[in-house]
C-alpha cells in the first residue's frame, strides 16, 4: 500500500490552494493576477488574452528602469523559446522584454503558434539569460494549469502583492504554493460516496466512482469492473481523457478504441479497474490540443505540435491515479498501456506495476502517422 503520507495541510495552506481555483478562472476570463515576488509582486495576464486596455495596466503598474522604461516582460517555455529562434538558456522559462515598440498582437502572436507560418515573427528579441524566478514560473505554471496558451506577459511592481491585489481587486498567489499545487491537488483527492452502479455495453458488471479534489479543480473517475481482487495486482488501466477520440470517434488517435478495449478485457479477466483522468492532451486541455492538431495540420507531428505551443511532450502527472488506486484499496497492477512512461510515472508515486499488459488495435490510414510517432518519438511498445 502506498503510504498516505499523512495529508493533513495547514488551513493557511488550504486558503492558499483554493486562491489558485479562483485564480485560473480570473486568467479564463481575460483579469491578471497578482504573484508576490519577494518585497514587491509580478502582475501577471495571461498572452492569449492581453488586449491594448490590458497592455497599458501593466505598463502602468511596472517599475521604470534607469532609462524610464516599464519593466515589463513575457515569459514563454524553453520549448516556445526555441520556436521563436531564441538561443538555448538552459532555463525552463525565458523571459522576453517587452520594449514600447511591442503591442499587444505582438505578445498573442508571440504566444500563439497559430500565425508562426503565415505571419513570422520578426526577432531578435531581447532575451533574458539570468535564471526567472519563482515568480516568474509560477506565472507560468498558472497559464498551464488553466489550460491556456504557456505564455504570461507580466510586470514586475515594488508594490506589495496584498496591496495591488486590493488595488486592483485581483488574487494573489503565493508563489511556492502555485509549484506545489499538482501534488496538492492529487492528495486531497477524496471519493464522492459509493461506487454506483453502471452496467456497460462492453461489461454488465460495471460501477463507476467520482473522486474530487478539495482545490475545486477537475474530478478523476474510477470504472471498477466486475470483482477485482485486492490481494493481487488488479488488470488497470489509466487513461487520459480525449473528448475527440473516447465521445466522437475522431480517426486521429487510437483512444476510443483502447478506451473501450480495456474494459472488454477486464470483463473477459472477470475484474478490473479503468481510471479516467481529467488530464485532456496529454495535460493541455482540449483547446490547446486543437490549436496542437491544426499544426499537426501544417505537416508537423504529435510532439512538435506540442513543442510548438510550448508544452512538453507530455504534461500529464500520474499521482492522481495513484492516489486514486490508493484510496480504492489496489497497491499493484497489470497496467495495460504501450507508454513505459507511464510504468515509470506510476512507480514512482509508489504504485508496484507487477506486468506490463499490451494494448494493440490496427492503425488507419489517419492515425498511423500518429502511432508512428508514439513509437519512435515517445519509446511506446506497440
Ligand atoms: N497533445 C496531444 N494530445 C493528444 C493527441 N492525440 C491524443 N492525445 C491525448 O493523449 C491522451 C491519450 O493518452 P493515453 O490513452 O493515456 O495513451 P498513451 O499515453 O499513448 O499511452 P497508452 O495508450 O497507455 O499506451 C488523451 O488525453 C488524448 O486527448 C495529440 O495529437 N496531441
Ligand atoms: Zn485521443
Amino acid at each position: 500500500m502506498i503510504p498516505a503520507k499523512g495529508f493533513a495541510p495547514s488551513l493557511q495552506a488550504t486558503r492558499q490552494h483554493r486562491r489558485i481555483g479562483r485564480a485560473l478562472a480570473d486568467l479564463r476570463r481575460g483579469l491578471p493576477v497578482v504573484v508576490e515576488a519577494g518585497q514587491g509582486a509580478l502582475l501577471a495576464h495571461a498572452a492569449e488574452h492581453l488586449d491594448t486596455p490590458a497592455l497599458a495596466t501593466l505598463r502602468e503598474a511596472a517599475r521604470r528602469d534607469g532609462s524610464g522604461q516599464a519593466d515589463v516582460r513575457t515569459f514563454v517555455t524553453a520549448a516556445r523559446a526555441a520556436v521563436l529562434h531564441i538561443k538555448r538558456t538552459g532555463h525552463s522559462v525565458v523571459g522576453v522584454r517587452v520594449i514600447p515598440e511591442m503591442d499587444a498582437r505582438t505578445l498573442r502572436d508571440l504566444a500563439d503558434p497559430a500565425t508562426d507560418l503565415d505571419r513570422p515573427l520578426i526577432g531578435p528579441f531581447e532575451w533574458l539569460r539570468e535564471p526567472p524566478g519563482e515568480a516568474a514560473l509560477a506565472a507560468v505554471k498558472l497559464a498551464k494549469l488553466a489550460q491556456l496558451l504557456p505564455a504570461m506577459v507580466v510586470a514586475a511592481t515594488d508594490e506589495a502583492a496584498d496591496r495591488l491585489a486590493g488595488r486592483l481587486d485581483l488574487i494573489a498567489l503565493d508563489p511556492k504554493t502555485v509549484l506545489a499545487h499538482d501534488e496538492y491537488a492529487a492528495r486531497s483527492l477524496k471519493p464522492l460516496g459509493q461506487p454506483v452502479r453502471l452496467p456497460l455495453h462492453d461489461a454488465a458488471q460495471a460501477r463507476i466512482q467520482a473522486f474530487r479534489p478539495a482545490d475545486g479543480g477537475p474530478e478523476h473517475l474510477a470504472v471498477i469492473v466486475g470483482q477485482p481482487d485486492r490481494h493481487a495486482p488488479v488488470l488497470a488501466r489509466i487513461h487520459s481523457e480525449c473528448f475527440t477520440g473516447d465521445l466522437l470517434g475522431s480517426m486521429r488517435c487510437d483512444c476510443g478504441e483502447q478506451l473501450r478495449g480495456a474494459i472488454r478485457q477486464m470483463d473477459a479477466a472477470g475484474g478490473g479497474v479503468l481510471l479516467y483522468l481529467a488530464q485532456e492532451g496529454r495535460g493541455i486541455g482540449l483547446i490547446n490540443k486543437l490549436r496542437a492538431y491544426r499544426i499537426q495540420d501544417q505537416g508537423f507531428d504529435t510532439v512538435e505540435a506540442n513543442l510548438r505551443i510550448g508544452f512538453d511532450a507530455d504534461e500529464r502527472v500520474f499521482l492522481p491515479a495513484a492516489e486514486m488506486l490508493r484510496l480504492l484499496g489496489f497497491d499493484a497492477v497489470r497496467l495495460l498501456t504501450n507508454n513505459p512512461d507511464k510504468v515509470a510515472g506510476l512507480e514512482a508515486c509508489g504504485v508496484t506495476v507487477a506486468e506490463r499488459v499490451p494494448l494493440a488495435f490496427a492503425a488507419n490510414a489517419h492515425n498511423e502517422f500518429y502511432l508512428d510517432t508514439k513509437r519512435k518519438k515517445s519509446g511506446h511498445y506497440l
